[in-house]
């Protein structure tokens, strides 16, 4: 070959690339919606703004492109609210994107699937039915003594370390705390046991640290899914692992849930079922292998544990911590919830622990529109919860979407509507949600997403609410608490979980400021 043919080769061959390239922009029937010019050429686009952990995807974009924005060559957001009943509302059952895979947990080199991450409609549906029923909220409501018996160590640990003391000693980051408290009641609810957090006050054998990279890494990797290959599911790692020569991918965590496994079942081979014993939710996922053996092995028991651990701690941590937050910073707020709570409960007496009631707290209006509007303004997941349209394409928002397009909404961009919500959707305002206009409260509520919707909905809702309108309200009982530096704003993280960083309080105890 002469070294002119070689150039043309080559030449021939760039020229290729960019017309497959190019055709991206066209092939796939949405170049009539708008977004930044790059990211209807390539996914790159969107997997380095999530890489840079910019708000995903911020409302500038929305601003800047109108209510519907092209995020990749197939790839749109809405921000429209009416887009979560078209997307995910009853019946829809669209399947999820490839977005999801890479946060599948990986354990002893295999892949362990959660409800969060399966790409698999059929064992979804299998797993989701055999599990709906734990966590109602009526089954829900029998593990509050489950809830109790982690809240009050940990208040205790609180009143300990820092309750009435001076200077730095006296005061803790709100987010870290809130970590050690959720995870460990996690832990508890899950194993009957706690990995310890409160009381060593640390990150036991980095699981937090780990969790929130996991998090992290499935929310930049899912944008361009074919990465996660090279990466956390490289099938020569996975066969390292598989091994023994390789551990860097298993969750520290699996270690301990195997453990508790494997106790369960020699109990189990040695002495029989016993009934009378509290039932965790190792137990209930157990149960559900004897009844229903055919959906659910011990992959799927290890799989649910693990899952409950990661999908349902950070979550509540961030969301307790954005309540405080909110309720301390917003004048006048801190002192109308803890008169509603004087007004309902008696005022400590001693250092010991009040318990409170979640139908109690539940109850409380202005606690509640508190925590909702924390929900509406700080979700959790700041993620683009993204479906594929089903055959024959669909229509959302009023327009014709082809079959096959990644169609997404994020929590961040709907809970912040102004025609929903008011022009001061930046404001933490609970009174928006405390009056008397049932069709507008009702309007609020269609565009909360916080918890995500249709099929797929957060199955740990109901303990979530358990757990934070407990912890806050007891908390809240139990201390006077105030921030460190009133001035000073919290940083967000926007990797999947938008946790908070800088957010200092002090407490007092209210039985001794009272003696
Ligand atoms: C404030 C706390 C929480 C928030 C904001 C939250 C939010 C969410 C959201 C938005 C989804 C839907 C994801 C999607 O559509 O792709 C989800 C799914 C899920 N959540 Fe939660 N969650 C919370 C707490 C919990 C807790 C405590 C648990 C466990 C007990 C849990 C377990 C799960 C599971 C297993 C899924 C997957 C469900 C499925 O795909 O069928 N979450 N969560």
């Amino acid at each position: 070959m002469t070294l002119l043919q070689l150039k043309s080769l080559v030449l021939y061959a760039l020229l290729a690339v960019v017309l497959r390239f190019a055709s991206f922009r066209y092939i796939y029937g949405i170049h009539k919606f708008k977004g930044p010019f790059l990211a209807s050429f390539t996914d790159f686009w969107r997997f380095l703004y999530a890489y840079r952990n910019k708000l995903f995807p911020s409302r500038h974009l929305h601003e800047e492109y109108g209510d519907v924005v092209r995020l990749g060559p197939n790839a749109l957001c809405f921000r429209d609210p009416q887009a979560i009943k078209d997307i995910y509302g009853a019946g829809k059952n669209w399947q999820k994107s490839g977005f999801y895979a890479p946060s599948a947990p990986v354990s002893r080199g295999q892949w362990a699937h959660t409800l969060f991450s399966s790409p698999d409609p059929t064992w979804h549906r299998n797993v989701r039915r055999a599990m709906n029923s734990f966590f109602s909220q009526t089954t829900v409501t029998t593990y509050e003594p489950l809830v109790e018996s982690t809240i009050e160590p940990f208040l205790a640990e609180l009143q300990r370390r820092f309750a009435d003391i001076d200077g730095d000693a006296g005061s803790f980051d709100v987010y870290t705390w809130m970590t050690y408290f959720t995870f460990d009641v996690m832990s508890d609810l899950t194993y009957s046991q706690r990995h310890g957090f409160i009381a060593r006050a640390e990150d036991v054998h980095g699981i937090i640290g780990w969790v929130e990279e996991f998090l992290a890494y499935g929310f930049w990797a899912g944008q361009m899914p074919w990465i996660d290959r090279l990466l956390r599911h490289n099938p020569f790692l996975m066969w390292l692992e598989r091994r023994g020569w390789y551990g860097g991918n298993t969750f520290p965590g699996a270690r301990f849930a195997l453990q508790r496994l494997a106790e369960r079942e020699r109990e189990e081979a040695a002495d029989g079922l016993d009934t009378k014993k509290r039932e965790d939710l190792l137990d209930k996922f157990r149960k559900a292998k004897r009844e229903r053996p055919e959906h659910i092995t011990l992959k799927e028991v290890l799989g649910l544990s693990l899952s409950t651990i990661i999908a349902g701690s950070e979550p509540s941590a961030v969301s307790i911590t954005a309540i405080l937050y909110h309720v301390l910073r917003t004048p006048g707020c801190y002192v109308k919830v803890q008169s509603e709570l004087a007004s309902r409960f008696p005022h400590p007496a001693s250092s010991q622990y009040p318990q409170t009631p979640f139908i109690a707290a539940r109850s409380l209006p202005y606690l509640h529109a508190c925590i909702q509007e924390a929900f509406r303004l700080h979700p959790p997941f700041a993620v683009n919860f993204e479906r594929l349209v089903p055959q024959g394409g669909a229509s959302i928002c009023n327009q014709y979407i082809p079959a096959g397009t990644i169609v997404s909404v994020n929590p961040w961009v709907t809970q912040r509507d102004k025609a929903t919500f008011g022009e001061d959707v930046d404001t933490f305002r609970p009174e928006r949600w405390v009056i008397q206009d049932e069709d507008k409260v009702r309007a609020m509520e269609r565009a909360m997403f916080v918890f995500g919707g249709g099929n797929h909905i957060c199955l740990g809702r109901n303990i979530a609410l358990m757990e934070i309108y407990k912890l806050v309200a007891s908390l809240l009982r139990m201390f006077e608490v105030e921030m460190v530096d009133p001035a000073k704003e919290w940083t967000v993280d926007t990797w999947a979980i938008s946790r908070q960083k800088g957010f200092e309080v002090r407490i007092k105890s209210k039985w001794s400021s009272k003696r």
